[in-house]
């Protein structure tokens, strides 16, 4: 059952010391106010957090729809209780609403991201940048996806302008009216692999979601009705298999994920790994093994993904070229009163 949901042997890999603890693997499909929905071998199960890991992580620890969990099963009920979050592999984030410190993880263990836009309209290439740096940022593929072709009162002419935009990222055409280049989109999916859909408001996504859904939201729908706990849910379904055996996340927060921030421009995105990195130990910290690095320990906690990592890497090399980087460093540790790495590394030694 889980590996309809992507679960992998790298997964299982992760697993293991939580296997050996007797608890079962699961993905949150469903993220509710009151607690969660989880895909497991058993079929899918209420479940709720275990209180000690909602106090002892903070925020971003705390499980989301597409995260892989670790849980002990209620022996003859269906409800479950999650223990642990296995690391995830990349992740959308934004900054809390009550804290400029604190991040909230939407949606985690994405693969490709479809930002879409629409071609009757004006194209806004900026605000494409936006949603496609927030693919990026993710650590997901992102594919630029171009809807209503049929509107489009010069298709040839929008594409070329939209793949020089869209750099080395793929771009497709489609028309969910005319049911045109489904196919191509979804080529871009591998079986067990997760997908969500982002951009503006009245672009075509919930068409889109629906014209890839094909029958099988007929399906999704009947499990809904006839929910044995009587209770209708607020939320709608966020995790659902394709019937090409892709996954797609679907929820009003992960689709505008690319328009948060917008003020700020796109590397306040980048807000929590900054904070991070201001939390190592030593001001000249590698981020490759020094003690007390906050962000090895991210990483290792699941609360940062590595592919964001990376993203981060890639695209603070790029901001170094542009500003005085080190002369911002140097005061920030003063002001921070940290030691350097260098200088506590030599203090050892002289004193050794
Ligand atoms: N002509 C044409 N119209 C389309 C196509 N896809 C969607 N539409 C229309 O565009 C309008 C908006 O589509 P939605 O799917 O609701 O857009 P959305 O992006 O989900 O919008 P939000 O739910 O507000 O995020 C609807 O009236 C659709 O019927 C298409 O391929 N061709
Ligand atoms: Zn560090």
């Amino acid at each position: 059952m889980i590996e309809q949901y992507g679960w992998s042997d790298l997964l299982a890999q992760a697993f293991a010391p939580h296997a050996r603890a007797g608890l079962t693997p699961g993905r949150v499909v469903v993220q509710q106010r009151n607690g969660y929905r989880v895909l497991a071998d058993q079929g899918e199960l209420r479940a709720k957090a275990a209180g000690r890991l909602m106090h002892e992580a903070g925020e971003a620890g705390h499980p989301v729809v597409g995260d892989w969990v670790a849980l002990s099963l209620e022996p003859g009920q269906r409800s479950a209780t999650i223990h642990a979050i296995l690391p995830r592999r990349t992740a959308f984030v934004r900054r809390a609403a009550h804290s400029v410190q604190d991040v909230q993880v939407i949606a985690a263990n994405i693969d490709v991201a479809f930002v879409v836009t629409s071609l009757n309209a004006d194209l806004n290439p900026r605000r494409i940048e936006r949603f496609l740096a927030a693919a990026w940022q993710s650590g997901a593929r992102p594919v630029l996806v171009l809807t209503k072709a049929d509107l489009s009162p010069d298709l040839d002419a929008q594409r070329a302008e939209m793949q020089a935009l869209a750099a080395d990222c793929p771009v497709v055409v489609v028309s969910a009216r005319q049911g045109q280049g489904l196919d191509g989109l979804l080529a871009h999916l591998a079986p067990g692999e997760t997908c969500v859909l982002i951009g503006s408001s009245g672009v075509g996504k919930s068409t889109l979601v629906n014209a890839l859904l094909g029958e099988d939201r007929m399906a999704t729908e009947a499990i809904r009705e006839s929910d044995d706990q009587g209770r209708h849910t607020t939320s709608h379904r966020q995790l659902v298999r394709l019937p090409g055996g892709g996954l797609i996340i679907d929820s009003p927060g992960i689709r505008e994920v690319g328009l948060i921030d917008a003020e700020e421009g796109v590397s306040a995105v980048f807000d929590d790994i900054e904070a991070l990195v201001a939390a190592c130990r030593f001001s000249d910290c590698s981020h490759g093994g020094e003690p007390g690095c906050a962000v090895q320990a991210a990483l290792k906690s699941g609360a940062l993904a590595p592919a964001r990592w990376a993203s981060f890497q890639k695209l603070g090399a790029e901001l170094a070229a542009v500003e005085d980087k080190a002369a911002r460093l140097a005061k920030d540790a003063k002001r921070r009163g940290q030691k350097s790495y260098r200088s506590a590394k030599k203090a050892d030694r002289d004193a050794g």
